[in-house]
């Protein structure tokens, strides 16, 4: 991720490339295509995402979320939910330093896991063309964990949207709460959780259950996130532990 001489030689070649190719490019295009086209070349997160050879503009959503809340750290355990094409996991490689790039800090660890195929990223552990929510995945995750606890859990998982508003709502929901349970079981005390979801559902009420578990829950909405989305970030700070947790729960009553 480093931004060598070379990645921006490429860069800027590639920069010509596309503005020679502009208008070879849209010819033949259908207007939404058009609009996808002329909206990549327009975005700088873009730009600088090939600059700093990460694999989509994403990564900036969990640097932007990192340099504020500080939810990595060199030695971390990460699980990464929804990671294809793996630019997150490229951004938890680095901060935990899983690659081993710096000698001297810890070495972190980091799964990621994705219904599609990717490539793999070095420093993680790929598990690929696997469903998150289902028993066999998480067992697999499970198992690579070996005992050792997270201390950052990440999902930036997103179903696909079938257009039908509150269909898709239940089903992003759905994938949080999933992401929320298999965290309590697997985070050590401390630990932080990132999930994503879209404005128009009840942010409220997964604000809240959070809340139960961690002792701080901020909604964040990076400014890489396009503004014609709807979707934000619940950065759930500071696992209080299970036991704690429900404790605390069986006092308020
Ligand atoms: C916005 S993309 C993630 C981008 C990624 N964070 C990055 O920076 O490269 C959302 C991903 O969630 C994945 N996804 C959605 N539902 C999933 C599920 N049930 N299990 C695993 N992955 C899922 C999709 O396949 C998609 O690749």
């Amino acid at each position: 991720m480093n931004v060598s001489t070379n990645s921006v030689k490429r860069f800027f070649n590639t920069k010509c490339y596309l503005a020679k190719q502009i208008p070879r490019n849209l010819k033949g295009k259908s207007k939404s295509s058009q609009e996808w086209l002329m909206r990549q070349l327009a975005d700088p997160y873009v730009e600088k995402a090939k600059m700093m050879n990460l694999r989509c503009r994403s990564a900036f959503k969990l640097i932007e979320i990192d340099d504020r809340f500080k939810v990595l750290k060199p030695g971390d355990t990460v699980v990464d939910c929804g990671a294809a094409p793996g630019s997150w996991t490229q951004v938890a490689v680095d901060r935990t330093n899983a690659n081993r790039a710096k000698e001297s800090n810890n070495t972190g660890t980091v799964f990621s896991i994705d219904l599609l195929h990717f490539h793999a990223v070095p420093g993680a552990t790929v598990f690929c063309g696997m469903d998150f929510t289902t028993t066999t995945a998480q067992q697999r995750l499970r198992e690579a964990l070996a005992g050792r606890q997270a201390n950052c859990v990440l999902s930036d998982m997103a179903p696909n949207a079938t257009g039908v508003r509150m269909l898709d709502q239940e089903n992003i929901m759905n994938l949080c709460y999933s992401v929320l349970r298999f965290a309590l079981a697997i985070s050590a005390i401390n630990a932080h959780l990132v999930v994503k979801l879209w404005a128009n559902g009840d942010v409220s009420k997964l604000e809240k259950d959070l809340g139960r578990f961690y002792e701080h829950v901020k909604r964040v909405k990076p400014e890489s996130s396009r503004s014609d989305s709807a979707e934000l970030f619940l950065v759930a700070r500071e696992f209080k532990g299970l036991e704690r947790a429900l404790k605390a729960s069986k006092i308020e009553g």
